[in-house]
């Protein structure tokens, strides 16, 4: 058995580690350092970050800082952004003190609430002006969610593409497919963190672990930087026999490069092989061959492998890549070329070539030739509409046939790849056709209808006014604002880009409209916890457990987060277990779909002892707030 010789892997004594730190903001951010804390096999320093003391004292990071102490009273920002970014505003010192002197700063936030969306562009700032690399991870929302939720992430996107040095993003829709679909909520938001803990140890590994073919920040960056599209995230660990060629075929599976298929596209992809000390030269070859199955031969390949004690007897695969608008328009919009197909006869370079060359340029990057027009009618995909902009919804494809795609992006179109080695096929190969050559039938997951939601939108006002505004009251519905219809937002084409990116296939594809037009759905005020609770009189107010801070101060009666409040002197059993003694359930209102989401009664693994956000007088009635109350919710 060929082994590697470990001891070209070890750096020079006198350069120095990079300094990395991961930053988790807001409820999402803090649960995937939980993950990233528990698993105990990234080395950099995690800080947690948030309004609510309530979490912060649950969170397991070593570091926690509480965003605007003073401002928000310990509550958190109930889902109003401008809060999140003033409370960051109020604690930019301690920020800048906690993340200060560390090479790259990894940003973890999901998108759509308000400390998160808020919070993470200013403090992305914060860690530009400290010279730190900044990667940011981000989630954007269920689209079960809300409209509103959906446009505050995508406007913390825009203003967070701004200052990122790379942005990795997780769509939550996507994560339906890494489980059943009877599985629970909370089973996705699991396997979402920890997806997204993955992605932050396999970067951060990759750069600060020393490698036998050593990966360095530029091949990271260029991997991962794109001016506005999305990146590719793949990553696979097995044990045992294969496990090689199952570590990559766990890789390929993910949903964030599409079942595989995305890498087709790829101009640079970035592959790290890592293994215990059993790691051996044949495994890494024979990795980088089956991965040669699937990635054009004109993509530039960035390779590394590293023997980490840590991982024991596994391996682990890790694919990172990305892709421009203008690719994943083309993808959509198009039929795929015939070298998007598994290309089962073609070599990778060998392992030799790439140990001699660190990083591997695995072949020229090939002359653009005009996209391929003639190709067979592999994938039938709705034509990309013209981004955001409310326009009837598209009629259904007619036929399977290659549809010129028309522009979808101001931008001139990127040349498309030579159709080169396209293995000749005598029928059309339908995306399941292409998966079986990939997987075996009980393999492939079930796909969910996919919808991505990455439109980059008009320019944000300012991070750091002069004068921060005045804080507003949490959530609190303008007049101007749109109302919540769950109804309406599921069968709307919202045209953008990047949702024709994602465009459903033929078989998900909706039904074609009616002929007559249907009335439009009743406007309905959005769901509060009122709605289903109502109050009993005379609650005893029991002392307030103290958290990291100072208790809050009540608000005046007047403002929504005094129910918050005054809730939070009940005892933390009631809170997490059971109704608030001053509730009693309500019978079913007639309209409250997105209740009905099917939370189960397990609760959160290492989490359930985090209590309960909800704002029982006020507007939080996120998903995560549900989850963390763990209370099954009676009809
Ligand atoms: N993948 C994943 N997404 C989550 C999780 N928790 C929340 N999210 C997503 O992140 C969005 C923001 O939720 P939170 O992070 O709880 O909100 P926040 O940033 O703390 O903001 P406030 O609660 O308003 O202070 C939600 O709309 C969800 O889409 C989680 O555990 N995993």
């Amino acid at each position: 058995m060929v082994e590697y010789d470990r001891h070209s892997q070890r750096e020079e004594p006198n350069k120095p580690a990079l300094r990395t730190c991961i930053v988790g903001i807001g409820g999402a951010g803090s649960n995937v350092l939980d993950r990233i804390t528990l698993d105990r096999t990234v080395e950099a320093q995690l800080v947690c970050m948030h309004t609510d003391i309530r979490v912060l004292g649950h969170a397991m990071a070593p570091t926690k800082i509480q965003l605007g102490a003073e401002l928000m009273r310990g509550i958190g920002a109930g889902g109003d952004p401008d809060l999140g970014r003033e409370a960051a505003m109020f604690s930019r010192e301690e920020i800048r003190q906690a993340i200060e002197g560390y090479d790259i700063v990894f940003i973890c936030a999901g998108l759509g609430g308000g400390t998160g969306s808020g919070a993470a562009p200013v403090i992305a700032e914060i860690a530009k002006a400290s010279n730190a690399l900044v990667y940011v991870t981000a989630t954007m929302p269920f689209s079960f969610e809300g409209r509103r939720r959906l446009s505050q992430a995508e406007d913390a996107l825009t203003q967070l593409q701004k200052r990122a040095d790379a942005l990795i993003l997780f769509e939550n829709n996507r994560m339906g497919e890494l489980i059943l679909p009877k599985d629970g909520i909370q089973k996705a938001f699991a396997q979402a963190d920890q997806l997204i803990a993955q992605s932050l140890r396999a970067v951060s590994t990759i750069v600060s672990t020393p490698g036998l073919v050593k990966l360095g920040l530029d091949d990271l960056t260029s991997a991962l930087s794109t001016s506005n599209g999305r990146c590719l995230f793949g990553f696979g660990e097995a044990r045992g026999q294969n496990r090689g060629a199952e570590a990559l075929k766990r890789a390929l599976k993910s949903p964030l490069i599409d079942q595989g298929r995305l890498l087709h596209q790829t101009k640079t992809l970035l592959v790290h092989i890592a293994g215990g000390e059993t790691l051996t030269l044949m495994e890494v070859d024979a990795v980088m061959k089956q991965l040669g199955r699937h990635v054009p031969d004109h993509t530039h390949i960035l390779f590394g492998v590293a023997v980490d004690a840590r991982l024991g007897d596994a391996i682990s695969v890790t694919l990172i890549s990305s892709l421009g608008l203008t690719q994943l328009n083309t993808i959509a919009a198009a039929a795929p070329p015939a070298n998007m197909l598994p290309m089962t006869d073609r070599p990778m370079p060998s392992l030799a070539d790439a140990v001699a060359s660190a990083p591997l340029a695995a072949a020229p990057v090939a002359a653009p030739a005009p996209a391929a027009t003639q190709q067979p009618p592999a994938l039938t995909l709705s034509p990309a509409p013209a981004p955001r902009v409310r326009a009837p919804r598209p009629a259904p494809a007619p036929a399977p046939v290659a549809a010129p795609a028309p522009a979808p992006v101001a931008a001139a179109p990127e040349p498309q790849p030579a159709a080169v080695a396209a293995p000749a096929r005598s029928a059309p190969l339908s995306r399941d056709d292409s998966m079986d050559l990939l997987f075996k039938d009980d393999e492939i997951i079930s796909l969910a209808a996919p919808e991505a939601h990455t439109s980059f939108i008009a320019d944000e006002p300012e991070l750091f006014p002069e004068a921060p505004a005045a804080a507003g009251l949490p959530d609190a519905p303008s007049a101007a604002e749109p109302a919540y219809e769950e109804e309406e937002y599921y069968d709307e084409e919202e045209p953008s880009a990047s949702h024709a990116s994602f465009a459903p296939e033929p078989e998900y594809e909706p039904e074609p409209e009616p002929p007559a037009p249907a009335p439009a759905p009743p406007v309905r005020e959005r769901l509060r916890i009122e709605d289903f609770m109502t109050p009993a009189p005379a609650p005893a107010p029991a002392p307030e457990p103290q958290a990291v801070a100072p208790a809050p101060q009540p608000r005046p009666a007047t403002s929504p987060l005094a129910a918050v409040v005054a809730r939070t002197n009940l005892p933390a059993e009631d809170l997490a277990y059971a109704p608030p003694a001053n509730m009693v359930v309500a019978k079913k209102p007639t309209n409250q779909e997105q209740i009905d989401l099917g939370f189960s009664d397990q609760d959160r693994g290492r989490f359930k002892d985090t209590e309960p956000a909800i704002a029982s007088g006020g507007e939080d009635l996120d998903v995560p707030t549900w989850m963390r109350l763990k209370r099954k919710l009676k009809r």
